[in-house]
């Protein structure tokens, strides 16, 4: 099975290393605009294999598509990384073009590739994406979920002092600092309501801390996070080329599903073979309904501004 990245920077080169070392793809090419970048990271990425006991083969190239002929699944990481202070939805007007030329390029040697959409402001990314290229809707998938969710068990974990593995919980909408819904009334330790264990406050911070989980990490490293975000997208990656049906909260077009048409937010979603194999229905509550309507209109607000880039 053969990966293609797109962007060989921290998030790309990330996402290659655990897909090698997990052994979840046979090839990966890594392809960068920067000469002789992706190439460099291809190389010491390589150069781990005898240490780390891998047999991925990973290839590096400078913007020469027909290296990634045939590729059964497409990452888009390229693009710029927000600042410290930054919002993601300020990175549209620089990504919006890279995003869209990728993907035509990538689309013209993999014609049936399922495009794993990365560059922020991801869910405006996805739904370009997937107006650009016309392409069904179950092959083009946002990864925003799979990461926050992690944050999500990640500061659990940390509220309950137990192991996240031990904590199953799951962030729904918008990959925003706003947007962003931790479904804290779904969160269970072993299978028991996080609530039993932790006060209302306590909850609230946890959820508070989620949202703004990627800022907080831009805040300490000067750019945004890269060995959380390349895990979860290879999370994705194994569903999907290993057919695991896993259920992933994925930004998804959603044509009447969650009450919402014409945008990509995130839902939970079946990901196998053929990319979203189902969008699940999950029974929300008022209040994470209404959550989930304010955070669509924030995204849809910024998809506005994505008129010139398709005109
Ligand atoms: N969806 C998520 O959960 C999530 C998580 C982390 C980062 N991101 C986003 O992913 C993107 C990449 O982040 P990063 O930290 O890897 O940035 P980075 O700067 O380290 O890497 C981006 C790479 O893209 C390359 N690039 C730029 N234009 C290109 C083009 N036209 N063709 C090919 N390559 C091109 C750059 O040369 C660079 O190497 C950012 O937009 C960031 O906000 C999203
Ligand atoms: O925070 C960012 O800008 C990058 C990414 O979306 C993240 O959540 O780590």
């Amino acid at each position: 099975m053969k990966v293609t990245v797109v962007g060989a920077g921290n998030v790309g080169a990330s996402c290659a290393d655990v897909i090698s070392y997990r052994g979840i793809a046979s090839e990966v090419v890594l392809l960068d605009i920067k000469e002789g970048f992706a190439e460099g990271k291809a190389m010491d990425l390589m150069q781990c294999a005898t240490n780390t006991g891998f047999n991925t083969q990973i290839t590096g190239v400078t913007n020469d598509y027909s290296k990634t002929a045939n590729s059964n699944v497409v990452v888009i990481t390229s693009g710029i990384p927000r600042k410290p202070g930054m919002t993601r939805e300020e990175l549209i007007g620089i990504n919006a073009g890279i995003v869209k030329s990728v993907a035509e390029n990538v689309l013209k040697f993999s014609p049936e590739a399922i495009i794993v959409v990365v560059s922020n402001p991801m869910d405006t990314m996805t739904y370009l994406t997937l107006k650009a290229t016309g392409l069904p809707k179950n092959r083009i998938i946002g990864m925003g979920g799979a990461l926050d969710s992690s944050r999500f068990r990640y500061y659990l974990s940390k509220a309950l002092d137990k192991p996240s593995n031990d904590v199953s919980a799951m962030v729904i909408g918008g990959h925003g600092d706003t947007t962003m819904i931790p479904l804290t009334r779904l969160a269970s330790y072993n299978g028991i309501p996080v609530s039993e264990f932790l006060s209302k406050e306590e909850l609230e911070k946890v959820a508070a801390d989620t949202m703004v989980g990627g800022a907080t990490l831009t805040g300490l490293l000067g750019t945004s996070a890269w060995y959380a975000p390349g895990a979860s997208v290879a999370y994705l990656v194994d569903s999907i080329l290993n057919d695991q049906k896993k259920m992933i909260a994925c930004s998804v077009l959603l044509e009447g599903e969650y009450g919402q048409n014409d945008i990509c937010l995130g839902v939970p979603c079946i990901i196998g073979k053929n990319g979203i194999e189902q969008i699940l229905p999950i029974n929300l509550d008022e209040n994470e309904k209404a959550l989930l309507a304010k955070s669509a209109d924030a995204v849809r607000n910024m998809n506005a501004d994505l008129k010139s880039v398709l005109a």
